[in-house]
């Protein structure tokens, strides 16, 4: 599949989901639609900062303002913590402002009903064909599974209907270099507009592009976060290792930055060795065929849906010995196995966050086990996952202590 990448690049939707964004937005779409979307969000969070310091700084603001004022007996909900995390940090992305003490609760109160839908979205949903959603019975289990991401919508769609009256109103003035991807998004509707240029620039893009943004830019990393940490508690000696390579590095004067990544090896494995166990996105998200095409000896005609399974290539014994064990020390051995680490999977329709995600994943990992212990609150963290049958493979809920190191 990889090699007839070409013949795979348009989206497949299971039915169930598909009218939620109607084709629209940046992982649902095909086509010249979906071309002209992704050129655009990519080219936006690069002047926004991503792949630049100014993410690493807004980062580091966040990890500051979420762990600076923790005490050593507080106990906390280990995913909750990188959920808020890594949803300020789209979010400011979004609309240039984080969750706080103020609407931190309309923001966990989302996340609790979003979290019930994935939990209950399974492989067999994303099998239900359209003419059986028709039936009473899958038609309510159909709207009960998009009930809480038709709620997300709303709520996102809310504040761009705001954002766009404010600036109408002149209440909100719009920076020649846009702060967030909302603005960036207006301008580019308004100049093609006045230059009467047709696009697929418009409210509903506008709603599609940030709920696709507003979603796979929070799970995925903080699911990969909790993983990773549930991974390190039961491996202290990997935490040990992993802390006295951040600390001789950094002096154990400064915060880890990804200009150090090319001095912390065991760190850098650590990661590829979490996300490739973590394996949270296993089915990976469905192609369809655009042409008759040749895969190993089987035919898929033009238009079948195909999919490259992650989890199968990340857990390939050809390749991972003991897959099942977590061992960072399997990427040091020169084999290069990050070549057949694909959290992120491959080709033009690849994760567009990578570069967010990645810088995330090295500045928390680093910056929290240089500076604290990872303390077990009241058990050892398991790591099975919440849900076996899900899409997104989320952890076992579990409660953390951290400990500030002297
Ligand atoms: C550890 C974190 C993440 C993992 C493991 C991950 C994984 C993936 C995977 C497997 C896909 C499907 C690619 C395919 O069809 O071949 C995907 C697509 C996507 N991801 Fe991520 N992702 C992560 C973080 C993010 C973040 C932070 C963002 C937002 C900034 C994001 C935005 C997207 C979007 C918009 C798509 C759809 C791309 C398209 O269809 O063109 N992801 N991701």
């Amino acid at each position: 599949m990889v090699k007839k990448g070409q013949f795979f690049v348009d989206r497949w939707e299971p039915p169930i989901a598909a009218a939620m964004n109607d084709g629209k937005g940046l992982a649902s779409s095909s086509g010249d639609y979906w071309v002209e979307q992704r050129r655009f969000a990519l080219h936006t969070l690069r002047n926004l900062g991503v792949s630049r310091n100014i993410m690493e700084e807004r980062i580091m603001e966040e990890f500051h303002l979420r762990f600076d004022n923790i005490k050593s007996d507080d106990v906390i909900c280990a995913q909750d913590t990188f959920d808020l995390f890594t949803a300020n940090v789209i979010n400011r992305i979004l609309y240039s402002y984080g969750f706080d003490e103020k609407n931190q609760e309309r923001y966990f109160d989302l996340r609790k009903r979003m979290d019930e839908g994935n939990k209950n979205f399974s492989f067999i949903d994303a099998c239900i064909p359209d003419v059986l959603l028709k039936i009473p019975y899958f038609k309510k289990r159909s709207e009960e599974l998009m009930k809480p991401f038709n709620e997300v919508k709303d709520f996102l769609r809310e504040q761009i209907v705001e954002r766009m009256e404010a600036i109408e109103s002149g209440k909100h003035e719009v920076d020649s270099e846009p702060n967030d991807f909302v603005d960036a998004f207006i301008v580019e509707m308004k100049r093609l507009e006045d230059n009467n240029q047709k696009s697929s620039f418009d409210l509903e893009t506008l709603v599609a592009d940030v709920l696709d943004l507003f979603i796979a830019g929070q799970d995925t990393t903080s699911n990969t976060l909790a993983w990773t940490v549930c991974f390190l508690m039961n491996a202290p000696d990997v935490i040990a290792k992993l802390r006295e390579e951040v600390r001789s590095v950094t002096g154990g004067n400064r915060d880890l930055s990804q200009a150090d990544k090319p001095n912390t090896p065991y760190l850098n494995a650590v990661i590829n060795e979490s996300q490739r166990l973590a394996n949270i996105v296993p089915l990976n998200l469905f192609r369809k065929a655009s042409e008759d095409v040749e895969v190993g000896g089987v035919v898929i005609r033009k238009g079948q849906v195909a999919t490259a399974l992650i989890g199968n290539i990340m857990c390939d014994e050809k390749y991972f010995k003991d897959a099942a064990r977590f061992n960072p020390e399997r990427y040091l051995l020169g084999e290069k196995l990050e070549a057949q680490t694909l959290p992120f999977s491959l080709g033009k329709r690849a994760c567009l966050g990578e570069s967010l995600a990645r810088a995330e994943l090295y500045l928390i990992l680093g910056n929290l086990t240089q500076r604290y212990t990872l303390e077990v609150a009241d058990s050892m963290p398991v790591a099975e996952s919440e849900n076996l049958n899900a899409f997104i493979r989320r952890p076992t809920p579990y409660n953390i202590r951290l400990v500030e190191i002297e």
